[in-house]
């Protein structure tokens, strides 16, 4: 049979009082017992000792209970909705790879289609997970089990044709090892230092996801016009993702803050995730830069443009 929930409190309540008892007894004995003068003034103070005891169980010791009965319920909901966000990841990895096998759709796509949805639908999930300070560790530990999962596939320590069909290029399980590598680590920093309270995070991991993501499905298809100092990349890729990145932050913005997370001013933050969003689609545009990988430079640049332009408190 299921424990009540009050009953927790009732017997750490009983436990507390049965200290406050021995603290009484103590605080009689020692301090005043052979003083005849004081005496008196024992028996005032036990008087007001058992008063404060009720007072400080209702003032400190039922309210800590809620707390405990609290932080037990935040324990079980953040435990849930990782166990569900981990679900959806691994529905979502191995549904692609499905629509791959049965050439629905080609790997190619399967892989930018993975790179737009996992990043967003986990943003997505983000308020299912309670209010506690521990439910950002929580919501890591989905991308920090999907990069143990890359790591252990990439090294080839265990061979799962699903994810490396779903998420690489060319189908070699190393490039496990760089973009979608990056891109989980990403998640996990976005997720520990700008949670759903700030639009940091937000705003950089739509811009990863979205609009690096759209970048490359316009830009292979309709991407005949190149930009002049980039010959591999398109004005059409380019633009897509402004446009789309910058309007995935601002449906995401205000999706966080209709759950009261942050409160927005309309036009300030129009301004802003624009800025980002140029920042972005400029540094994305780049050639080579330097070989580091646009799951790395897009959202740190974006963290850093969003942190200028929003501060942490927004
Ligand atoms: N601004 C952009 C970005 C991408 N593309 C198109 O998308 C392709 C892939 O771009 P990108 O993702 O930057 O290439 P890779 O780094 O090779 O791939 P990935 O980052 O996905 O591993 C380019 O060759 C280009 O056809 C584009 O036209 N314009
Ligand atoms: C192909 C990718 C990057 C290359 O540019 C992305 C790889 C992503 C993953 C391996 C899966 C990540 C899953 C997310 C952490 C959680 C998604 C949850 C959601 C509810 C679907």
């Amino acid at each position: 049979m299921a424990a009540h929930p009050l009953s927790s409190v009732t017997v750490t309540a009983t436990n507390a009082t049965h200290k406050l008892s021995i603290l009484r007894r103590h605080f009689c004995t020692q301090k005043y017992a052979s003083n005849p003068i004081t005496h008196f003034g024992h028996q005032h103070l036990l008087r007001n000792a058992s008063v404060n005891v009720d007072i400080q169980r209702r003032l400190l010791v039922l309210p800590l209970h809620v707390f405990t009965v609290d932080a037990s319920g935040h324990l079980l909901q953040d435990a849930g909705a990782s166990l569900l966000v981990v679900a959806g990841a691994y529905a979502l990895v191995s549904g692609f790879d499905n629509l791959t096998q049965r050439q629905i759709i080609e790997q190619n796509l399967s892989r930018k289609l993975v790179h737009i949805f996992s990043g967003l639908l986990y943003m997505g999930c983000w308020p299912i997970f309670s209010t506690s300070t521990e439910a950002r560790y929580f919501a890591a530990l989905v991308p920090l089990l999907n990069c143990l999962r890359l790591l252990v596939h990439g090294f080839s320590l265990v061979t799962n044709e699903d994810l490396i069909k779903s998420v690489t290029r060319e189908g070699k399980p190393e490039e496990l090892l760089k973009g979608p590598l990056y891109y989980v680590l990403m998640l996990i920093i976005c997720s520990i230092f700008f949670w759903r309270d700030t639009p940091i995070g937000v705003v950089s991991l739509s811009m990863m996801c979205g609009g690096d993501g759209i970048a490359d499905i316009m830009g292979r298809r309709f991407g005949t016009h190149k930009i002049p100092y980039n010959k591999h990349k398109s004005w059409v890729g380019s633009i897509s993702m402004f446009i789309v990145g910058f309007l995935i932050s601002i449906g995401l913005l205000y999706y966080f803050s209709k759950f009261g997370y942050f409160e927005l001013d309309q036009v300030r933050t129009i301004e802003r995730v624009a800025v980002v969003a140029m920042a972005a689609t400029v540094v994305e545009s780049l050639p080579a830069k330097g070989g580091i990988d646009d799951n790395i430079s897009v959202p740190l640049v974006s963290m850093v443009t969003a942190y200028l332009s929003f501060g942490l408190q927004p």
